[in-house]
């Protein structure tokens, strides 16, 4: 593709389906007065997340922060190991990225909230050793349905647009890990004070 073609191709709008389209009653979305201030760390929710975990060896290790609003950024180094076509990130692991920003803003909703559906516009190639400088936001609600979306940009927060994402959250409470992890896991968190610390962040009323 053409410089002229990417910038373009950049500028439009994520081609959306009907689906991700906020219906008429949505409303804004509402900052939870005891979200993270802005610039803070979001930290993990999850030790063993393949997105943010820090026991994670083969996770992304993906760092969000809170910014105002209902608005996260966060960081994405793209390593060798990341790689689709020789030196450049492999799509799928680009949507991944994106799908773990987008989860960080339960952090500012303090709802725990899923991945529904999720559209990514794959702009412009990434290479390895990229940083990729995402930027996530909530743009409506409505019940249990949280519309939101995210750019992922090349080098710098004003670089080149190379990724860009619409999606659906679906909140649920936390008896949708329970009932549906292996037991395994959901015991050791359980047993896990500060794992337990971390899931009540995400709820108004656990
Ligand atoms: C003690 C243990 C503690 C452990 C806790 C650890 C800490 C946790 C903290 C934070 C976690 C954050 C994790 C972030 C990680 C990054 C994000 C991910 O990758 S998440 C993984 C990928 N996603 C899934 O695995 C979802 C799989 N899908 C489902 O489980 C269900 O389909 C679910 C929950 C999404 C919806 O099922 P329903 O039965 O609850 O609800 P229905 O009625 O089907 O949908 C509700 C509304 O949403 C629409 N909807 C649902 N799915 C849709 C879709 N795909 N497209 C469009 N609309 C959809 C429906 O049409 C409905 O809309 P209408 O209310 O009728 O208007």
């Amino acid at each position: 593709m053409s410089n002229d073609n990417r910038q373009e191709a950049a500028a439009r709008p994520p081609s959306g389906s009907a689906s991700l389209i906020p219906p008429p009653d949505a409303t804004a979305p509402v900052r939870h007065p005891d979200a993270p201030a802005p610039g803070e760390l979001l930290g993990s929710h999850y030790e063993h997340c393949f997105g943010c975990g820090g026991l994670q060896p083969h996770g992304l290790h993906l760092e969000a922060r809170a910014r105002e609003g209902v608005r996260v950024t966060a960081e994405f180094t793209v390593r060798p190991a990341h790689q689709g076509a020789p030196g450049l990130a492999h799509g799928g692991v680009l949507a991944t990225a994106l799908d773990e920003t987008l989860g960080s803003l339960n952090w500012l909703l303090r709802v725990i909230a899923v991945t529904g559906r999720l559209e990514t516009d794959f702009v412009r190639p990434v290479p390895v050793d990229s940083v990729l400088h995402l930027d996530a936001e909530v743009n409506a609600v409505a019940g249990r349905k949280i519309y939101c979306s995210a750019v992922g940009r090349i080098g710098s927060p004003e670089g080149p647009v190379a990724v860009r994402a619409s999606a659906l959250f679906i909140e649920v409470k936390v008896d949708h890990f329970i009932d549906n992890g292996r037991s395994e896991e959901i015991q050791a968190v359980m047993a896990d004070p500060d794992q337990v610390r971390r899931t009540r962040a995400f709820e108004v009323n656990p």
